[in-house]
């Protein structure tokens, strides 16, 4: 039995396509909006997902990406009522299983179904274990689903020269992941360049990038090759992609079509070999719709979407990740080993880590640091700011402890229970510190946390805590 989810507005469509896969013994799902089909998405696991392309709120081929770097990386196969061969080459290139149009007999829609499936249970039998168990992992640490499941893209991908956008949060190993799929490529002898798209100079940006000729403008005493002429035969990293100028842009969208650019000053075009990987922690779709986003290029950039999650919705890898950096570090001090104390270690998981990896792995070098050359280490030698934090998330918005019955008393909850209660109770504190540190300006607390304004409200919604708290 597999799980289906069909994303079609069409109510008929959605009553015709349950019944032929409910035939077939299979679980089925249907939601009317492209919003609620990538709710469903990443809240369960699907084997496949029923596509239409016209809905009322967008163009069902943009999700297909997201849809595809969910947990489960669904089979996904695109229904429409309007076939044209463009979409359909999009939505092949895009890595859909296969596209359809509405007026398909059952026959049809059943094989492609049936056939999806069976594909699926032979990729999960042997290339996704085989090649995530191949993979070199180039320092990415993490054995949870949604780590694991990250890593078999950078598998699938680092086979294949398509353009790959990855996202997350700050600190959450964007550069990290680029790097591993460079060094599993077959470009990884070649150079992996990186270009730091927030850090560009405006009047400086074109020369960087494609190079200029001697006396191209003032000061250019001599030709220089750009970063794209450096990433030939490699891959070329354009990291917070999102602050790209929009006549940037535009530029760079002929030259990822065509592998060809004039340095600055230059009669003749130049050509480079690269392969693209870009990353960003803002939301482009965003973008895209307020204009300051070219949507060609975000077609382009995301043939391949790799979504890392934060750090706290897989916190079953805080403990590899703690131990990890301390041990490293205790080796590069020459201090002898150290063991973690139930306390800190349970601090470690009730702390929400909004910087993520990073702020984990600063905080881990200030804990060492702390504790000198004791063998355990405690919360005390834990940050201040992480010790404030928690205790006070712990004891629920000020109230005091004495509250709550004795231990002995309450009944032991099962850990699940614990986990998400602590969970909720360190999300809710870390927003209320978030509004409070922005002084509730939504875009200020946007900038602050890392999160796209669609995300921080239905986060504060989640939980339950008002915009203007
Ligand atoms: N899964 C991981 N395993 C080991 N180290 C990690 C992991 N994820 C992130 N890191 C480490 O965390 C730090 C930040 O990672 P990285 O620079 O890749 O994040 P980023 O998402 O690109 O951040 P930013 O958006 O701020 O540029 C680096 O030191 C990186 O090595």
């Amino acid at each position: 039995m597999a799980n289906i989810l069909i994303i079609d507005d069409d109510d008929l469509m959605c009553q015709s396509l349950s019944h032929v896969a409910k035939r077939w013994g299979h679980e089925v799902t249907c939601t009317h909006t492209l919003a609620a089909g990538q709710k469903q998405v990443s809240d369960h696991d699907f084997d496949v997902v029923f596509l239409d392309v016209r809905m009322p709120d967008g163009n069902g081929l943009m999700v297909l990406p997201l849809i595809q770097a969910a947990s489960s990386a669904p089979e996904i196969i695109i229904m429409t009522g309007y076939g044209n061969p463009t979409g359909a080459e999009l939505a092949i290139n895009n890595g859909a299983w296969d596209y359809i149009e509405k007026g398909s007999s059952v026959k049809e829609i059943t094989l492609s179904l049936v056939r999806a499936l069976e594909y699926r249970k032979q990729k999960q039998n042997s290339n996704a274990a085989r090649n995530v168990v191949m993979l070199k992992r180039d320092g990415i640490i993490g054995s949870s689903p949604r780590i694991n499941a990250c890593l078999e893209q950078v598998a699938q991908a680092a086979g294949s020269d398509a353009g790959i956008l990855i996202t997350g949060e700050t600190g959450s190993g964007k550069e990290l992941f680029a790097r591993a799929t460079h060094a599993n490529s077959r470009r990884a002898e070649k150079p992996f360049v990186v270009v730091d798209c927030a850090a560009l100079p405006d009047t400086l940006v074109e020369s960087l990038l494609f190079g200029h000729e001697r006396g191209a403008f003032t000061g250019a005493e001599q030709a220089r090759p750009g970063l794209v002429a450096q990433a030939d035969g490699g891959t070329l990293f354009l990291d917070e992609v999102g602050e790209l100028p929009l006549t940037m842009q535009k530029a760079f969208l002929r030259v990822l079509q065509e592998h060809r650019f004039r340095p600055v000053g230059s009669q003749r075009e130049v050509t480079s070999d690269f392969r693209l990987i870009a990353a960003t922690n803002r939301n482009l779709d965003e973008m895209v719709d307020r204009g300051s986003f070219r949507q060609d290029l975000l077609y382009r950039l995301r043939t391949f979407a790799i979504e890392l999650p934060p750090l706290r919705e897989r916190r079953e890898d805080l403990k590899i990740l703690a131990r990890g950096c301390v041990d490293r570090l205790c080796d590069r001090y020459s201090l002898g080993a150290k063991g973690f104390a139930p306390d800190f270690l349970r601090m470690l998981v009730s702390y929400p880590w909004p910087g993520n990896v990073r702020e984990l792995f600063n905080a881990m070098e200030r804990t060492v640091a702390a504790a000198g050359t004791e063998a355990i280490l405690f919360p005390k030698h834990l940050p201040t700011h992480i010790r404030i934090h928690v205790t006070k998330a712990t004891v629920g918005n000020g109230q005091p402890h004495a509250e709550s019955p004795p231990r002995s008393m309450a009944p032991f909850p099962k850990y699940h229970d614990f986990r998400e209660s602590i969970q909720v109770q360190a999300e809710r504190q870390y927003f209320l510190d978030l509004l409070s540190l922005s002084q509730e300006n939504i875009a200020e607390a946007c900038r602050i946390s890392g999160l796209s304004q669609s995300r921080l409200y239905a986060l504060l919604k989640k939980l339950e805590l008002p915009k203007n708290c």
